[in-house]
This record gives structure tokens, sequence and C-alpha cells, in this order.
């Protein structure tokens, strides 16, 4: 077992949560981190909640390798062509879940203001039992979780620069989870989401 093998399993009921807190040497997230805020051409959408328009708290953009449309909180994001930084990444991902992805959404948080609210990922173009492969950079947020019925099962886990979550199985079923907004002065952070739409 290598220096940056860590994995806590989250035991939580109904759920399949693995987090692995060194995936990435900090230099390498370091890197990964300089190169995606410049190069992505990052996006704010407007986004619907209960009819009413709002800016999305964050800045995203998506990448696929087939044009395959990804369609949530009434925006429909439609992919760039993967860039080599975005492939190296992808392909460490893939040998640690086992699982070939289709696509990334990425998400940067500029600051604490913004956030990523309640919501599981269980948009019908990611199937079943989606395996989301979500890979933290740059400043650390925290990602809770609420199970969707029965509301005081909550977790808050720590995503640190270079980490890696995996969240599979019913998990999309039964939970939420939000990266709340938080008035720490916090450093910038980018998130890529891993998955297979299909
Ligand atoms: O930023 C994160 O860690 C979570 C992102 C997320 O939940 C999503 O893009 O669906
Ligand atoms: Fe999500």
């Amino acid at each position: 077992m290598g220096l940056f093998s860590e994995k806590i399993i989250l035991y939580l009921p109904d759920s399949d949560i693995t987090y692995y807190p060194n995936f990435f040497e900090n230099r390498d997230a370091d890197s990964y981190f300089k190169t995606l805020k410049r190069e992505i051409p990052w996006q704010q959408d407007k986004i619907k909640i209960f009819g009413k328009v709002y800016d999305q708290p964050r800045l995203t953009a998506l990448y696929g390798n087939n044009d395959k449309t990804y369609t949530y909180s009434g925006i429909t994001m439609q992919p760039h062509e993967f860039t080599p930084e975005l492939l190296s990444i992808k392909k460490m991902v893939e040998k640690k879940a086992q699982t070939k992805f289709t696509a990334c959404l990425l998400n940067y948080y500029r600051d604490g203001k913004d956030s990523n609210g309640w919501h599981a990922d269980n948009e019908k173009e990611l199937g079943q039992n989606p395996i989301i492969a979500s890979v933290s950079l740059g400043g650390e947020r925290f990602f809770h979780l609420r199970h969707q019925k029965n509301k005081s099962l909550k977790h808050k886990i720590l995503l640190e620069n270079g980490s890696l979550l995996l969240m599979q199985g019913e998990t999309q079923h039964f939970w939420h989870h939000q990266i709340p907004k938080t008035s720490k002065n916090i450093g910038e952070r980018i998130n890529l989401t891993f998955r297979v739409i299909i």
C-alpha cells in the first residue's frame, strides 16, 4: 500500500461512499488547480428553482467524450472536448473507481459565498445507480450529507486538496448533499465530478 492510498469508508446507512484524502500529492493537486483555473472556459449559468431564475452561485463547465448533453436545475449543458490535464486526472480516477467515465462536470467556487445547494445526482441520464467520482482541488470545503427520508441522519466531511470522494450504489436514492456557503476566509476551490452519461 502506497503513501497515497488511505481509504475512509463512510458507513452511513443506504449509502456507498468512500473518501481518499490524499488521492493526489499536494504539488500535483496545486498544479492541476492552476492549469484548470486558467484553461477551463468557466461559465455562470442561470438556474430555475421553483420557477424563479437565479445566477448559479458558482462557475461550471461540462466536458465529455461524446456530444451527450447534461440537464439539471433547468440548464442543459453542452460538453467541451476533454483537455490533456482532464484526461490524465480521468485516467487515475477510473483506475481507482474501476469505471470508465464519459463526462466531467466541473465546479469553481470562487470564495465562501459560492455554494452548491441540497440535491441528489439523480438525473435520468446518469442511469439507475450512478457512480460519481468527485475530485477536490484548492481550498477545503465541507460536504454535507442528509438522508432524504430521515432528515436527522446527517454527516459532514471536509473535502481536502487532492482528495477523491466516490459515491455509488443506492446513495443518490437515499441521500442529498450540498456544499454550504461559509463566512470563513477560505481559498478558491475547483471540484471535478466524473460521471457516466447514458
Ligand atoms: O463541489 C462538490 O464537492 C460537490 C459538487 C456536486 O455535488 C455536483 O456537482 O453535483
Ligand atoms: Fe452533486
